[in-house]
């Protein structure tokens, strides 16, 4: 779909009152573009409600647990409404494009041309930023063993874990909790995938005493990688790849500015649309880092900009960079 000047763009969030709704709205409502479509507060389970208004949409994005997404998706008859789901329930199904812009060259060719795009998940997106292009460049193999850990804001849990860091008066919460540790995190299939990987990377993420800021490390032993390779050889592929990527930033070698006394800032990427990459390491051990706000580039600002490619507007239309 091709806008025209002054054009005004239907839309509709279901779960408007979660998280990622949330912070949608507040992006949507700041736009002259945009025509919000509100649900009444005591209506917004209701399944005629939502399907009237899922129908009505230009543009529909899910804000829901996965369950209610597929529920949603079932509702729609009218076959010129692009939906846009923030959940997990869709992100490898071969007919939803997989809402990442900079995965390839082709992605945006296909979010353009399907009404049905799969948002991100914010661990899988940091992950297949960093690795997606030393596959594709033939310096890691796809069987690579690789593995991964990412700290995360308490908000990547949603409203209930919120309210469950927010309400700790007792300080329990307090020390970083990993989790998902029997290894069946549910983003696991996404970073193979997407990450043109054949086996998925051991991932280890970590909840911290934090609201937001996501960073995702995956650790490399130069001498398992193809004969060449240095922190240098994998920036060059980056700075490439992401050359003209509003979205991406490619900082410089071990870059001092972001350490603090030697310390990473995990929040630095807060309240942007930006992916910030990192190597860090020697001649011998090298750390790939990627971080992003997970309600930003991890949810809420990729899927604006995944609408504003579909409608073929301006990618960085009410965006931060
Ligand atoms: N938080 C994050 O950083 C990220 C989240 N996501 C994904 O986005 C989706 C939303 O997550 P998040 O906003 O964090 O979750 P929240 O729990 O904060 O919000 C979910 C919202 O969905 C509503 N809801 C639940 N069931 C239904 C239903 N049947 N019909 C209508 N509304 C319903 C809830 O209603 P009620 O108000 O009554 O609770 C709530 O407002 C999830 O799939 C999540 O995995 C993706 C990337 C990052
Ligand atoms: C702290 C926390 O629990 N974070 C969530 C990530 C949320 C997200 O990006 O992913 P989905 O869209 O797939 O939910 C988790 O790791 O499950």
């Amino acid at each position: 779909m091709a806008a025209s000047a002054n054009a005004t763009f239907k839309v509709y969030v279901d779960g408007q009152e979660g998280t990622t709704g949330l912070r949608l709205f507040e992006y949507l409502d700041a736009r002259d573009d945009i025509e919000l479509l509100r649900i009444d507060s005591d209506k917004r389970k209701d399944p005629n409600e939502r399907a009237r208004l899922l129908n009505a949409a230009d543009v529909a994005f899910l804000c829901l647990p996965d369950a209610a997404s597929r529920e949603a998706a079932a509702m729609l008859d009218n076959r010129d409404t692009c939906l846009i789901d923030a959940s997990n329930a869709f992100r490898t199904a071969a007919d939803w494009a997989y809402g990442l812009p900079e995965l390839h060259a082709a992605q945006r060719d296909a979010i353009r041309a399907s009404k049905r795009i799969a948002n991100v998940g914010c661990h899988a997106s940091a992950f297949i930023l960093l690795v997606r292009p030393l596959i594709d460049a033939g310096l890691l193999p796809p069987d690579y063993p690789l593995s991964a850990f990412s700290l995360t804001g308490y908000s990547g849990g949603g409203k209930k874990m919120i309210a469950e860091y927010e309400g700790d008066e007792n300080g329990h919460l307090l020390a970083p909790r990993p989790y998902a540790m029997a290894q069946g995190h549910k983003h696991l299939d996404e970073m193979r995938v997407h990450g043109g990987l054949s086996r998925p990377p051991v991932f280890s993420p970590i909840v911290g005493t934090y609201l937001k800021g996501l960073s995702v490390s995956v650790p490399l032993q130069v001498a398992d990688l193809a004969p060449g390779c240095s922190a240098e050889r994998l920036l060059d592929v980056y700075r490439e790849r992401y050359r003209d990527e509003p979205f991406v930033q490619v900082h410089p070698y071990a870059d001092m500015d972001n350490l603090n006394n030697g310390f990473f800032d995990v929040q630095g990427s807060n309240d942007t649309n930006r992916a910030d990459l990192f190597v860090f390491g020697n001649e011998e051990r090298l750390c790939l880092v990627s971080r992003l706000d997970n309600l930003g580039k991890g949810a809420a600002g990729s899927a604006i900009q995944n609408m504003n490619v579909h409608l073929g507007l301006d990618e960085t239309t009410g965006l931060t960079a």
